[in-house]
């Protein structure tokens, strides 16, 4: 594959109202859409949503790490493949559908982008958005020939006081949706126990409700909590500690009346690999391919985790309908497709295009079956 082409844009994504979680209030978010094109006319896209807090760059080192990369694009041995390889090398070592001639990413590929994982995720989805296209197969394909054709997705809850966050969740199930996210923590817990209890009176017991404290509890106070919101029927609470404490995560694990799952603590390299070696604590990864640097490592992450009996979801990090169109992919060629993606976000954005396929309809996307991503 030769890149003929190749365009950094700005996307700014405004809230329509300022989502609060315990670590911090998002009013807009900030990132960049990368455009390849090849010999063939093909335009592969890749979207770079930084979420410093997260772990990941800044928007401006993010900008620099893409200029960067794309300037030396002539020079790089990223994208040489000719078409019409052989079969075999190469993808062993992304572990993709082994059916298929080897990617232009073979190993190694986005060692420099290590450093800047938003800037390596969009480069990574557009290489793998063309590779696709040119063998005339859907994103999730190319990821994993048993991917399936939708993925569940989860409402996002944003209303704070519990009459109207009842109102809210009654309108998603109206809406079709079957699981339900609700923010927790950064306030007192009888607060938070009233907007459950509130949500759970409004839609009865058959409706998932997973909580998400952002890390906003101290061991203590979620020892407390968890064991308060335990009568609610939870299907999961992610994060309820600070990332960094993955011993809090363990004890509270042995506690916790219903499964614990990691997504902050997921940015940290060596606590990936302590969650990974102690399997059957926090039982379940909160996947988010911008944090950990594109689909692919986010992809070896999951069948990892699968290979030691830990469930995995995917979800976005607040990002644009490109790179909620590569989670939806990953989402669908995931090992396990129990729990919902965190993909339902779009009606939270001002500038939201209306009607790409990637909008969950009655709580689910249908991976759209035309080849690459599906975006135009
Ligand atoms: O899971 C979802 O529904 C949406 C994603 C989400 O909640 C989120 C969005 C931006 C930053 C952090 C998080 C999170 O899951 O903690
Ligand atoms: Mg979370």
């Amino acid at each position: 594959m030769r890149i003929t082409e190749a365009s950094i844009q700005p996307l700014r994504l405004e809230m329509v109202h300022p989502l609060k979680t315990a670590s911090g209030t998002y009013e807009a978010r900030e990132g960049f859409v990368v455009r390849l094109t090849d010999e063939e006319g093909r335009v592969g896209q890749g979207e770079a949503m930084p979420l410093k807090e997260f772990g990941t760059e800044s928007a401006s080192e993010c900008e620099q790490a893409l200029e960067e990369y794309l300037s030396n694009l002539s020079t790089q041995k990223t994208t040489p493949l000719p078409s019409g390889e052989g079969r075999g090398e190469g993808t062993e070592s992304t572990g993709l559908n082994p059916c298929l001639p080897p990617l232009p990413l073979g190993e190694g590929w986005g060692e420099g982008l290590r450093a800047t994982p938003a800037a390596r995720h969009a480069i990574e989805q557009s290489l793998l958005d063309l590779q696709a296209q040119r063998q005339g197969i859907p994103l999730s394909e190319l990821l994993s020939p048993k991917a399936r054709e939708e993925v569940q997705v989860n409402a996002l809850l944003g209303a704070q006081l519990p009459e109207l966050l009842a109102e809210e969740a009654r309108r998603a199930v109206a809406e079709g949706y079957t699981t339900l996210k609700i923010k927790v923590a950064g306030r007192p817990v009888r607060e938070d126990e009233a907007r459950l209890s509130a949500v759970r009176e409004a839609v009865g017991p058959a409706i998932r409700l997973r909580i998400d404290a952002n890390g906003g509890w101290k061991e203590s106070e979620a020892i407390l909590a968890l064991e308060a919101l335990s009568g609610y029927g939870l299907e999961l609470c992610e994060q309820p500690v600070a990332a960094e404490d993955a011993e809090a995560l363990f004890r509270l694990s042995n506690h916790a009346r219903f499964p614990l799952a990691a997504d902050e603590s997921l940015a940290f390299p060596e606590l990936r690999q302590v969650l990974l070696d102690r399997p059957g604590t926090v039982g379940i990864l909160v996947l988010k391919p911008m944090v950990l640097g594109g689909l692919l490592p986010t992809l070896a992450l999951a069948r990892e985790a699968a290979r030691r009996g830990m469930d995995a979801y995917v979800t976005s990090s607040l990002d644009g309908v490109i790179a909620r169109a590569g989670a939806a992919h990953l989402a669908a060629a995931l090992p396990s497709g129990r729990y919902a993606s965190g993909l339902g976000v779009g009606h939270l954005f001002r500038n939201e295009p209306d009607n790409h396929p990637f909008r969950p309809e009655r709580g689910r996307i249908a991976i759209p079956r035309r080849p690459g991503l599906g975006v135009s």
